[in-house]
């Protein structure tokens, strides 16, 4: 499959405490299977043939990164994160940039362990329906209710058109990182890089994927991660 971007740099926020979570140690460093949930993701991005590199961002006192195997991998390359994800994102975007500023970057969280080439493929392809940038997304399935503070329903919002913002998000890396840093200037509230794109007037597209690329964010999303990544080998 062509891709028609210079190269493509896959972008990895690592740099996060997993507080949601509530273990003993970042989430992205726990087990599963055989290995760390890091280690699943890195495996992922660094085994698909389009991608040139990695660019990893860390919490600066992150002391658990040098002993997995994929630390040495030479498409990699290590960045110190920031206080939230979308400071992060944009420091490894920044040495990305350094890299290859004509490249698309690959954000993907270290928290999704489960993501699949198939997918990742899916949204490379888009770029040609989609030369603004895309991101995976899954589309909502329930009745949506929206509450007030005290957890009683306000209304049932319309579903058709809501959808799960996923990762990979895929955008042109100079772009992506004006828009962002920009964003960050004005103190707008960026969740995800999509978000940051449509602050500044970009309507990136929507790929629907798969609904086992979940983060693992609270302790029961272990034990489902481990039944996806079971069922993919
Ligand atoms: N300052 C931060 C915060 C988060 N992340 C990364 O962004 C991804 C998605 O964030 P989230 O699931 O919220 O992870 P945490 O911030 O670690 O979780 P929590 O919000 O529960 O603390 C994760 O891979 C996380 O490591 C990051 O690189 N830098
Ligand atoms: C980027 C993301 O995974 C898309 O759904 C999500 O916004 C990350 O949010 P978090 O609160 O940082 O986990």
């Amino acid at each position: 499959m062509q891709n028609n971007s210079d190269s493509i740099i896959a972008i990895v926020p690592a740099a996060g405490i997993g507080s949601r979570m509530a273990a003993d140690k970042p989430k992205q460093y726990l087990q599963l299977g055989q290995q760390t949930i890091l280690a699943h993701t890195l495996d992922v991005l660094i085994s698909h043939p389009l991608i040139s590199q990695v660019v990893i961002a860390l919490h600066p006192q992150d002391q658990y990164f040098q002993h997995l195997a994929q630390a040495q991998h030479p498409k990699l390359v290590q960045v110190i994160g920031g206080g939230e994800r979308a400071d992060s994102v944009l420091a490894a975007l920044n040495m990305a940039k350094t890299i290859n500023p004509s490249a698309w970057a690959l954000v993907h969280d270290a928290a999704r362990p489960c993501l699949c080439h198939s997918d990742i493929d899916k949204l490379l392809k888009s770029q040609s329906r989609f030369p603004q940038g895309a991101i995976l997304a899954a589309p909502v399935r329930d009745t949506m209710k929206r509450s007030d503070a005290n957890g009683l329903i306000t209304d049932t919002v319309e579903r058709a058109l809501l959808w799960h913002a996923l990762t990979p998000q895929y955008f042109p890396i100079d772009t992506l990182q004006a828009n962002l840093t920009n964003a960050l200037k004005a103190k707008v509230n960026i969740t995800d890089e999509a978000s940051a794109m449509e602050w500044a007037g970009v309507m990136p597209g929507l790929v629907t994927g798969r609904v086992d690329n979940i983060k693992v964010t609270h302790p029961d999303d272990l034990q489902l991660a481990q039944l996806f990544m079971s069922q993919a080998q």
